[in-house]
């Protein structure tokens, strides 16, 4: 559905947002990982058409969308991450005057997204009384107007209560049953559960692209667990990556990455996904020295 060419965008002489990614991508989930600067809103922009790669293409069904954006924003839901509501508008009023400049003329849809994303009840009430939950959901309902086979979310779950991630992760997870849905974050477990695919970003570069279940299968036999003396981790912090330490009175458990067993009396650990791309991260670095 999506492929993404050999893309690089760059901010003047020095800045490389983005450095050279190709991915190819079809229905599902995609979790777009990275920390703060890994080019992930870069990447988005440049799906939605909003900003344009300095080289390389974006092709969406065969057309080239730096050419022809109207192809593609057709099809497109965005939801950027400083999605702001207007605060004099009730959700229902927002939906309408955002269907009117899609051209989605059908009242019902606006009844049934409002009821999808769950806001059918305050519908009448101002938008800027709404949490930071519903904004996103309904941010995610106008997104949807157009019926998009696209949608983009970028970091939608920042500053959300335990309780409100829950329910965005769910309706996420349902729209990719049958649309492309790329959603960013620096959250590994806002996506692990309900990703098809994990795209790793750094830096600008694309450090993997796969599975949940793939990443966890190459991160076995690299992550350890151990339980130390209080001198003993002491000593250990300095020679090993340490993923995880809790004291428990003078003694302290330990999770560990290394590409062997450290040391003797550490075991083999299932990894977390979390733990596999931090493992991941060290043998890369490691590789690089
Ligand atoms: N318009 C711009 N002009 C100059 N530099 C920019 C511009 N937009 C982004 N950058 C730089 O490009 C790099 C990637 O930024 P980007 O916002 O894409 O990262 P991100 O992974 O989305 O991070 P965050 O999670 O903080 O949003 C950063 O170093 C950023 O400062």
């Amino acid at each position: 559905m999506l492929e993404i060419r050999n893309v690089v965008k760059t901010f003047g002489r020095d800045v490389t947002a983005v450095g050279g990614v190709s991915l190819s991508l079809g229905c599902g989930l995609v979790g777009l990982i990275g920390h703060n600067g890994a080019g992930k809103t870069t990447l988005m922009q440049m799906i939605a058409t909003l900003t344009r790669p300095s080289s390389g293409e974006i092709v969406f069904d065969g057309v080239d969308i730096a050419k022809k954006p109207g192809h593609i924003r057709r099809r497109l839901g965005f939801l950027p991450q400083d999605f702001g509501v207007y605060p004099n508008l009730s959700a229902l009023e927002f939906m309408q005057y955002f269907a009117a400049l899609k051209g989605v003329r059908d009242p019902a849809r606006i009844r049934q997204l409002l009821e999808l994303v769950n806001l059918h009840d305050v519908a009448k009430r101002p938008a800027s009384s709404f949490s930071g939950g519903m904004r996103r959901r309904l941010g995610i309902a106008q997104a949807l107007l157009g019926d998009p086979d696209i949608l983009v979310v970028d970091e939608p779950t920042a500053g959300l209560d335990p309780e409100e991630r829950l329910r965005f992760r769910n309706l996420l997870a349902d729209l990719g049953y049958n649309k492309l849905v790329i959603m960013s974050t620096h959250i590994v477990s806002d996506v692990e559960s309900i990703a098809s695919h994990l795209a790793i970003m750094r830096g600008g570069k694309l450090l993997a692209y796969e599975t949940p279940a793939a990443m966890l299968a190459q991160a076995r036999g690299q992550v350890w667990s151990a339980n130390v003396d209080a001198a003993a981790y002491d000593e250990l912090r300095a020679t090993v990556h340490v993923l995880h330490a809790q004291r428990q009175g003078e003694r302290v458990a330990l999770r560990i990455a290394h590409p062997h067993a450290p040391f003797a009396g550490a075991t083999a650990a299932e990894p977390t996904l979390e733990e596999a791309l931090m493992a991941q991260r060290y043998a890369a670095q490691e590789l690089a020295a």
